[in-house]
């Protein structure tokens, strides 16, 4: 990465790569990766690191557990997130912070940009944030539920420029290579597809989570933020000096030429929608790209409990998905409108009010 024009990349870090036999952490394969961040660091990139394993490093402690319960995973993730800080410690000889982060945390607008102000904060002062989930408070609806996603979510916050997201393969395969010995390593991908989904699978090792479904989750929230990809292979201490020559080790995903905007972003990939707004099947935002157009009219249905400000999921009957997008309505007022039989009253009601979404606060899905 010699002469990069990089300024921040965020590294994530798998759990086979900490606790590889889940006997506790090993800096084995850590050594590598620490030296690739201490070098990146001497030439002025940023480094942010998202590191899994908190659960695989406490597992340990936890005696018979084959098949470990929520309940005992998070206790192991409380035992285990201490170690894998401590050892990451021992190899850096600057400083480094932890945030441990929730979806719950991600998708509030207010505490996304507290994180965002702290990431920064830390960076402008020298430390390195290391950033998991908070796997031992953490209850299924307010998961993110995988740290390549979460890493993702987390490039995007950074303003990152490179996502690097170190694994136990090589990259993508055209299908898993520990199931498909002939599997071939797909060097690029310029554009994230259904083809593109329909080749990864799941996890292999109970230690990971997702497989790389999530890891082509994750590089599609980031490269449409402008972020470039790598999958690569944090086993072999050769995929970083490959990086640190700007070369390809493993698979690069190219980012947009042209990133959505920070906030319309934020509400496509990190917020979640608070209610649905159910549409005629006629209608359709993503050709005429006008939101102001959508009026009482066009509303079949409207679900769930919103507020005004809060992001709302426009979508057809059959579920196609629209836009997501913040609502000028609360989901009150909107189904009062909606269910109003007098046409000319709804109309004016809402040219006093103003439009049920604003052009500028809509992102418009497109169906993968
Ligand atoms: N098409 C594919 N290419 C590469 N790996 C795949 C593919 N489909 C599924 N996998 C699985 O994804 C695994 C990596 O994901 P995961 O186990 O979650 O690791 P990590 O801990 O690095 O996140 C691989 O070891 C492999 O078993
Ligand atoms: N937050 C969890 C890791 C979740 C996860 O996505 O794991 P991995 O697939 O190994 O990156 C932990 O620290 O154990």
């Amino acid at each position: 990465m010699t002469d990069s024009p990089r300024k921040r990349i965020v590294v994530k870090v798998g759990s086979a790569l900490i606790a590889p036999h889940k006997q506790g952490c090993s800096s084995h394969y850590l050594l590598g990766i620490a030296q690739f961040i201490t070098y990146c660091r001497i030439q002025g990139i940023q480094v942010v690191l998202v590191s899994s394993g908190s659960v695989a490093a406490g597992w340990h402690h936890f005696e018979g557990q084959a098949q470990p319960s929520v309940t005992v995973k998070k206790a192991m993730a409380a035992a285990g997130q201490a170690d894998m800080m401590a050892t990451w410690n021992k190899l850096f000889d600057f400083p480094t912070a932890q945030l441990l982060l929730t979806h719950g945390d991600l998708r509030n607008r207010e505490r996304y940009i507290s994180i965002r102000d702290t990431i920064f904060s830390l960076l402008e002062h020298g430390l390195m944030p290391i950033i998991n989930e908070n796997d031992a408070v953490t209850a299924d609806k307010l998961k993110v539920g995988d740290n390549d996603n979460l890493s993702a979510m987390v490039a995007a916050a950074a303003d990152a420029d490179t996502l690097v997201i170190c694994s136990d393969v090589d990259g993508l395969y055209d299908q898993n290579p520990h199931e498909h010995p002939n599997a071939k390593l797909i060097k690029q991908v310029t554009e994230i597809n259904a083809d593109i989904y329909a080749m990864a699978g799941g996890a292999s090792s109970d230690v990971g989570t997702g497989g790389m479904r999530t890891k082509i989750q994750a590089a599609e929230k980031a490269i449409s933020h402008g972020i470039e990809t790598f999958i690569i292979n944090g086993f072999n201490a050769d995929s970083f000096s490959q990086l640190l020559k700007g070369q390809n080790p493993g698979t690069l995903f190219t980012p947009y030429e042209k990133p959505m905007q920070e906030h319309l972003h934020w509400m496509t990939h990190t917020s979640q929608a608070q209610g649905e707004v159910i549409v005629e099947d006629d209608f359709d935002l993503a050709l005429d790209q006008h939101s102001e157009q959508l009026t009482s009219d066009d509303v079949v249905e409207v679900k769930g409990d919103f507020s005004v400000g809060d992001t709302i999921l426009v979508r057809k009957g059959d579920g196609t998905k629209l836009a997501k997008a913040k609502s000028n309505y609360s989901s009150c007022l909107l189904s009062f409108i909606t269910e109003q039989d007098d046409q000319a009253f709804a109309s004016e009601f809402q040219q006093k009010t103003g439009p049920i979404i604003s052009d500028k606060n809509i992102a418009i899905l497109k169906s993968i």
